[in-house]
């Protein structure tokens, strides 16, 4: 029979890659399946829309008349578009969206079929949850969990082949409160950051009353023929290539970056964006990626909440359009060994409802004063949680991925460019005792005369650097492509809340004590610099030098992701989470739990996948091509040719067979390491062991597997190569 990977070699020249999609104006469909702006106002009494935009703004409870004056608004608008069906639409911590559909359709007790969607369906529902993951949080007898309408993020509808769903977002809590989920302290994280940016806002500008928290995400992605990725079991059930020779070309031209988007793929992102379009993700930017194969998108920055969950509904619309174009999208941080990995850098920002961006620098001395001090904050916080930071990307799939090929390393530093370094030293060497408002020059000091030099620091920016100033954002590079955005950004924003919270006690202290606002000010940023400065590196981030000054300056370097989640369980963690009001202890812990699980459960996958593969696709391959060798051999010396005629052959025949038995001996030993892992009770102690004990087989069996992709004939190796998975569309 031949197999697969030949079937799916055939099938590519048979791609139609043509376009077939909308090709008008993208603002003809922008946002044509959300219920926002015009249409509410349409389907909405004035009443009800006061209200609804009153509790988007500032989170105030709706009353039960006003939530079914929604409901049934956003009802008639869903049915007019022909939806049938409707429900709560929600990210749980499996890592993708969950949704449980519900029709419109009733029956009433004297038998009438009624459409029907009230209030209460609107705000709440109870999902039977019970395996969802919770850490602990809830026994499966008493697994109720909450869905609960989020009223700041717009209903939406997803339209698939055969239907419509109105979707709600939602935050998910279990029956005593706490939260399963990614949104719900992702909106108490952002809600403590605004307060506490309000009130250091306030000391520059009393007219701030708000502070949104802004996100500008970038998709990085692989394409792979479906076919081919079909061929491929580890790609189906890991998301990445756990085997495979590296082609004789891989990325080492460069010429894959930036370059002209091929046919299939451009064919197939015209399709998602207009999708995206649909509902309302502003998409901006399409291009190809650094390794063949690998492509980026990206949308406008908008509101976090909106932004994360316009992210988690990319992915999904991504993966299912995909399907369409036989095509396989991967969002793995390191679908293949050797070329760049995926990313999804976070473009973080803070912006207020006076219109200001506090991470740009200002044009009048005050607003620059007002600048410099979220900036330095934001350094300070990420100081003094980078241990959060770095607990926040933490994954087993970006562990492959830190520390190579463009992507960071594990070491969390800030890269701000030369000119705010030097702004920075400024600081520190003239704010003295003697300081005072007589030293015009640095608090009057221009940043905005200086932006031509800040963007030429910005488009020069470090690239292994995991957190870069790029002129009037942080970039926080070391995000993973296939993470839900929620988790890196409600760290950030909590530290950031914490460190503006002390920041503002500081300066009014000093204030207090009869110092000048400004003073005292310069003052508190000029010992934040200083608590906080070994963090700023503007180096490379891949050399061994690095690696030791960091050790120096008492960075961490923490590689992998049981022990990167320590973080999150330290007495500072509890403190910070709890005096935020963004996880109470109960929740941290569950939280930690769920990830340990998420890790042990992940690396056991592989290490099956690959025992699986070893066993049962590449050593057949092998023995299969090394009985024609052995055939061939005694046939050659059946005909009376002498041992010099089949040197080669016993020397490839030798080999062949040496690899085989390495391979097999590590994938027994490899089973024989799980049995002992998974006897351990302690989660962190069993992903310990999944991590230190079971994946380092990982790497010797992919290691002779490699050679022996190299040795045997192609027609009898089964899975497809990376040469055919990267370049052939
Ligand atoms: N050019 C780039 O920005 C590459 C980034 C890289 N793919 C990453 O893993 O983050």
């Amino acid at each position: 029979m031949q197999s697969l990977r030949f079937k799916a070699l055939e099938g590519l020249a048979g791609v139609d890659s043509t376009l077939t999609e909308h090709n008008g104006k993208i603002t003809e469909v922008f946002g044509s399946n959300v219920f926002t702006g015009k249409v509410v106002r349409e389907y909405l009494s004035d009443e009800a829309y006061k209200s609804l935009m009153n509790s988007v703004k500032n989170g105030t409870k709706l009353e039960r008349k006003m939530s079914e004056q929604i409901a049934s608004g956003m009802k008639a608008w869903a049915m007019k578009k022909g939806v049938t069906h409707y429900t709560h639409w929600f990210q749980p911590l499996t890592g993708t969206t969950a949704e449980k559909h519900d029709s419109f359709f009733t029956l009433k007790g004297d038998g009438t079929a009624l459409e029907t969607f009230d209030g209460d369906a609107l705000v709440q529902q109870e999902p039977d949850a019970s395996s969802f993951p919770n850490g602990g949080l809830r026994a499966t007898f008493e697994a109720r969990g909450y869905t609960a309408w989020d009223p700041s993020s717009p209903a939406f509808i997803l339209e698939q082949a055969y239907g419509k769903t109105l979707c709600i977002p939602t935050i998910f809590v279990s029956y005593t409160g706490e939260s399963l989920d990614y949104k719900a302290p992702l909106l108490k994280a952002l809600a403590a950051m605004d307060k506490a940016a309000v009130d250091v806002c306030n000391y520059f500008d009393k007219n701030v009353t708000k502070v949104t928290g802004t996100l500008g995400w970038e998709q990085e992605y692989f394409l792979v023929d479906e076919g081919m990725a079909n061929a491929r079991p580890d790609l189906i059930m890991t998301g990445r290539t756990v085997v495979g020779h590296a082609p004789s070309k891989g990325q080492q031209l460069e010429d894959h970056y930036f370059g002209a988007i091929p046919e299939r793929a451009y064919a197939y992102m015209r399709d998602f964006e207009v999708e995206a379009y649909k509902l309302g993700i502003p998409l901006r930017t399409r291009h190809n990626e650094v390794a063949p194969s690998q492509f980026e998108c990206a949308p406008i920055f908008e509101e976090i909440n909106i932004a994360v969950d316009h992210n988690s509904l990319l992915m999904d619309v991504m993966n299912k359009v995909a399907k369409r174009h036989k095509l396989k999208v991967l969002l793995h941080e390191k679908p293949f060994a050797g070329i760049n990995g995926s990313g999804k850098h976070n473009n973080w920002s803070m912006s207020t409802d006076t219109g200001v961006n506090l991470l740009a620098p200002g044009k009048t001395p005050k607003t620059n004063l007002m600048f410099l001090t979220f900036f330095v904050n934001t350094i300070k916080a990420v100081h003094d949680y980078a241990d959060l930071m770095r607990a926040a990307i933490a994954s087993p799939s970006n562990d492959f991925r830190l520390g190579a090929n463009e992507a960071p390393p594990a070491i969390i530093s800030v890269f701000t460019g030369k000119y705010l370094f030097d702004v920075l030293q400024e600081v520190k060497n003239r704010v003295n005792n003697k300081f005072d408002e007589q030293d015009e020059a640095i608090l009057k000091m221009d940043l905005h005369r200086h932006i031509p030099e800040l963007m030429l620091d910005n488009t020069d920016r470090n690239r292994t650097s995991p957190f870069a100033f790029t002129g009037n954002k942080f970039e926080f590079r070391a995000v993973g492509s296939s993470a839900n955005c929620a988790s890196a950004m409600t760290v950030l924003n909590t530290i950031m809340a914490k460190t503006l919270v002390d920041f503002k006690a500081e300066v009014d202290g000093l204030i207090e004590k009869g110092e000048k606002k400004e003073i005292a000010i310069m003052q508190t940023l000029r010992k934040y610099i200083v608590d906080s400065e070994k963090i700023l590196f503007e180096g490379d981030g891949y050399s061994e030098e690095w690696e030791k000054e960091a050790e120096k300056r008492g960075l961490a370097n923490v590689k992998t992701t049981p022990k990167a989640l320590d973080a999150m369980v330290t007495p500072k963690a509890t403190q910070l989470y709890t005096e935020t009001g963004v996880y109470n202890e109960k929740e941290l812990h569950a939280r930690h739990e769920i990830l340990l699980e998420d890790y042990v459960k992940k690396v056991q996958i592989e290490a099956r996948v690959i025992g699986d593969l070893a066993t049962n696709t590449i050593l057949p391959s092998a023995i299969s091509y090394l009985n024609e060798l052995v055939a061939n051999i005694n046939g050659l010396k059946a005909i009376g040719l002498g041992d010099d005629s089949v040197k080669a052959q016993k020397q490839i025949a030798a080999k062949i067979a040496e690899h085989i038995n390495v391979i097999s001996e590590n994938v027994q030993a490899m089973i024989e390491a799980r049995k002992v892992a998974n006897k351990l009770t302690d989660s962190r102690q069993k992903a310990i062991d999944y991590c230190e004990k079971i994946k380092p087989y990982f790497d010797v069996i992919r290691y002779h597997s490699d050679k022996l992709e190299f040795l045997v004939d192609d027609k009898k190796w089964a899975l497809p190569k990376y040469r055919e998975l990267l370049f052939l569309r």
